[in-house]
This record gives C-alpha cells, structure tokens and sequence, in this order.
C-alpha cells in the first residue's frame, strides 16, 4: 500500500516513521510519502489561506494551491488512489472503515488546517475518484495531521505482515462488534489484586466464556450503541442469560 499526506507541517507525521510503522515501511509492506503543500505556492509568503466568503471567523485553505498539490501527488503514481480528508464534519472513522482502507492500494491524505479546505477541492476530485470526508471524533483539533496519524496507524496494523501475531488484528476490539475485556499478566496477586481464577484454571471453555460475559459486561456499560447496533443473531443464548 502506498499512503501519500499533503500537509503544511510535514514533521507532525514524523511519528510515521516510528516503530511498527516504521518497520513496515523498511519492509516494503508500506510506503509513506509525505508532501509540503507550501511546495505548490508561488507567492513570496507561501500563502495557503484565505478569508471565508460570507464572513465568519478564521481563515479556509485555498483551492488552487490544493489543486495544484493533489493533481501532482496523484500522478506520481499510477495505482487509484482513495482521497481521504480529516474534518470535524466528516463520517465517523470506525474499524470498519480501517478494514476497507486496508484493502486499498493507495491512500493520499489531505490535510487542513484552520476552518478547513475550500469546499470545491472536496468536490472537484470527488467527480473522479472516491472521496471521504472522515471525523476521529466528536472534538476539534487544530488540523488533520493528528487525525491521518490515528487513521494511518489503524489502518497499517491490519495489513499482513505487519502485526507479529496476526491474530491480534483478528481479536481486536470491535472485531465481533463488541469492546474487548479486560487483560492480565504476571504476576497473579499485584499490590492485593489477584488475578480472576478461572483464567489461570486451563479450562478453555469456561475462560472464552469469561472474556465473553467481561466483553459484554463492558461493551454494555460504556458503548450501549454497540449492543444496539448488533445484528440480531450476534448474542447466543448464554449471552443473554447474561
Ligand atoms: N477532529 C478533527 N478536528 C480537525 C480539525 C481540522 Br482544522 C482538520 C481536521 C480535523 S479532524
């Protein structure tokens, strides 16, 4: 997969080049390309912004610059791409969205900063290629970088090869639409705490049955809207006897 960021802070996507990530891109599993939008200005002050039509306050990123940033990105490399645009306003970004951008062959990353892009470059490329406007969350941030760092890291940990057990990505949260329940290791009693017996019994049957009632337990405390949105043969009726 070959992900491209256009950005006017290209060190913010520094951490990119970290760790897993890191180890996926000097594996070849992932190539990363991260572009300085102020490359495509042509004035003195490198401006990208201007005042919002119709007042308001704060400044929107210009469409030519962007346009002129994004036609270059896109063609330096023939695979199509999926346009992907962090904003406040945008769809939610769940795990489901990061298994469909796994399968992806390329993803470019536009990155605003300030009140947002100009709505036309959204709209423009949205008339040849597929373009999402994706929210991390309920919350305003000060631009896109954070956001494309959380979405490039869910996304690169489902592709093949990165993870060390693959079976992590399998059992992740979220994966059989519930939230995970609670982990332990050694040792078994920690400052009084000890460690709940059945997961140390062996008994397999009676432990998957235990992260089943704790998964749940929590999915139904803290996210309510998951239990509601499970399809209607997803809790057995052990799960209901719950
Ligand atoms: N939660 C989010 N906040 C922001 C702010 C800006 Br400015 C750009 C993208 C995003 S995604």
């Amino acid at each position: 997969m070959r992900i491209d960021v256009v950005t006017i802070f290209p060190g913010y996507l520094a951490p990119l080049r970290e760790a897993l990530l890191g180890r996926a891109v000097g594996t070849g599993l992932l190539d990363i390309a991260v572009h300085d939008l102020r490359d495509w200005t042509h004035d003195v002050h490198q401006a990208v912004d201007d005042a919002p039509y119709g007042g308001g306050p704060g400044m929107v990123m210009r469409p030519h610059v962007w346009g002129e940033a994004l036609d270059d990105v896109l063609a330096a490399d023939p695979r199509p791409a999926r346009l992907v645009v962090p904003t406040p306003a945008g769809r939610p970004f769940t795990q489901a969205a990061a298994h469909a951008y796994a399968a992806q062959e390329r993803l470019v990353f536009a990155c605003g900063r300030y009140e947002g892009i100009d709505q036309r470059v959204v709209d423009h490329y949205a008339a040849s290629m597929p373009v999402d406007e994706i929210s991390i969350g309920d919350y305003v941030l000060v631009g896109g970088e954070v956001a494309v760092l959380v979405v490039v890291e869910a996304v690169a940990r489902l592709l093949p090869g990165v993870l060390g057990n693959p079976r992590s990505a399998a059992e992740d949260s979220f994966s059989d639409g519930l939230l995970e329940g609670p982990a332990y290791t050694r040792p078994e009693v920690w400052r009084g705490h000890a460690v709940p017996e059945v997961l140390r019994s062996g008994n397999h049957g009676a432990i998957a049955r235990w992260r089943r009632d704790r998964a749940l337990e929590r999915t139904a405390e803290r996210r309510p809207d998951l239990i509601a949105a499970l399809p209607p043969d997803a809790l057995d009726e052990a799960d209901r006897a719950l």
